[in-house]
């Protein structure tokens, strides 16, 4: 990470703007500080994924707590949210301007929404400033930084299928660490002739708490299996539970909502039919066992809210408030 940064830092004598790419679910400290003066456009992309309508309380209807001998009290929460037809974005936008981010752009690369405001906006910016030793340079450079995983290369495929209609030029994968190097310069727009370094995600230096890493890493920042998928599936159900967003009880045919991470890991599997063999020692020996394979349940709860299909989510929906 710090050797990406460090090669960020010596390429931006060559950058006249720098994008910064954030997952819009969940904001990370800003590369800005980092990468100095240069002009500086946000980008909060995977919109398609956040839960942009506006924040409201959710009213608890009706609380029951199911005893059970054999099985944890799953605890079903009935929450109902309040009708809203308010979007949040301007909140946000508001939020971040408090903040002094004035140049904000909200994106879905997948299917390019929202993507053709980024050129002009980008021209706009370097007009605005002073580009030194390049000011006879015909052609712009681009710097596109972020955490691993945001959408930086599906940004530059969109913005070429916009400007350029050509396909592919850097690889996409749902796994953080795709891009592996500060790589060459990739064109993504020829009236003004317009090129993009695409650089490896780096995580900030510093997160401030655990929870933001949790956040981080459930928007795929980090490779799962360092953080450990049981315990982002624990952290995921919290904040399902806590958002009102019950659409996993449907998705996985539970009985109810609940709280409790192995209960539900357990019916995920059993739905699934993941199961595994344990060898549990007894007094007259060996005996194999078969049980819910709760790592595979995990896993498939973690890839099935990245997919969308658990709904839309803001997982910073407390500091939206907070501005
Ligand atoms: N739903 C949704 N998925 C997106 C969007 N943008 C990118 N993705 C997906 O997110 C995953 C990561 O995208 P990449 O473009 O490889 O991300 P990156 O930031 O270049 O990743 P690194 O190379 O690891 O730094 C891929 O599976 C993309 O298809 C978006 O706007 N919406």
């Amino acid at each position: 990470m710090a050797k990406g940064l460090k090669k960020m830092q010596s390429s931006l004598k060559l950058v006249d703007c720098v994008i910064e790419v954030h997952d819009a679910r969940c904001r990370n400290p800003l590369f800005q500080e980092l990468l100095g003066l240069k002009p500086h456009l946000l980008v909060l992309n995977k919109m398609d994924l956040a839960d942009l309508t506006e924040q409201q309380p959710y009213m608890i209807e009706h609380m029951k707590v199911t005893e059970s001998s054999e099985k944890p009290a799953p605890v079903s929460l009935v929450l109902k949210r309040l009708p809203s037809d308010l979007r949040s974005l301007r909140k946000i936008v508001q939020c971040l301007e408090k903040k002094g981010l004035k140049n904000v752009i909200f994106t879905n690369c997948v299917k390019d929404e929202n993507v053709k405001k980024i050129i002009p906006k980008v021209m706009e910016l370097i007009r605005c400033s002073y580009r030194y030793h390049r000011a006879e340079n015909p052609e712009y450079c681009i710097m596109v930084v972020g955490v691993p995983n945001v959408g930086k290369s599906s940004l530059i495929n969109s913005l070429r299928r916009q400007h350029l209609k050509t396909g592919k030029a850097a690889r996409v994968g749902g796994e953080p660490g795709i891009t592996r190097a500060v790589t060459t310069r990739i064109q993504v727009c020829e009236r003004p002739l317009m090129f993009l370094l695409d650089t490896p995600g780096v995580l900030a230096p510093r997160i401030e708490s655990v929870e933001t890493g949790l956040k981080l890493a459930l928007c795929g920042t980090v490779l799962d299996h360092l953080v450990g998928e049981e315990t982002m599936a624990d952290y995921l159900l919290y904040t399902l539970n806590r958002h009102g967003l019950f659409r996993y009880v449907q998705h996985y045919a539970l009985a109810n909502a609940c709280d409790q991470i192995e209960w539900v890991l357990k019916n995920v599997a059993i739905k699934l039919g993941k199961t595994r063999k344990v060898k549990v020692l007894t007094g007259t020996g060996d005996v194999n066992v078969i049980q819910p394979d709760y790592a595979m349940a995990a896993r498939d709860f973690l890839r099935t809210f990245r997919s969308g299909l658990l709904g839309q989510v803001m997982l910073d929906r407390d500091i939206i408030p907070a501005c």
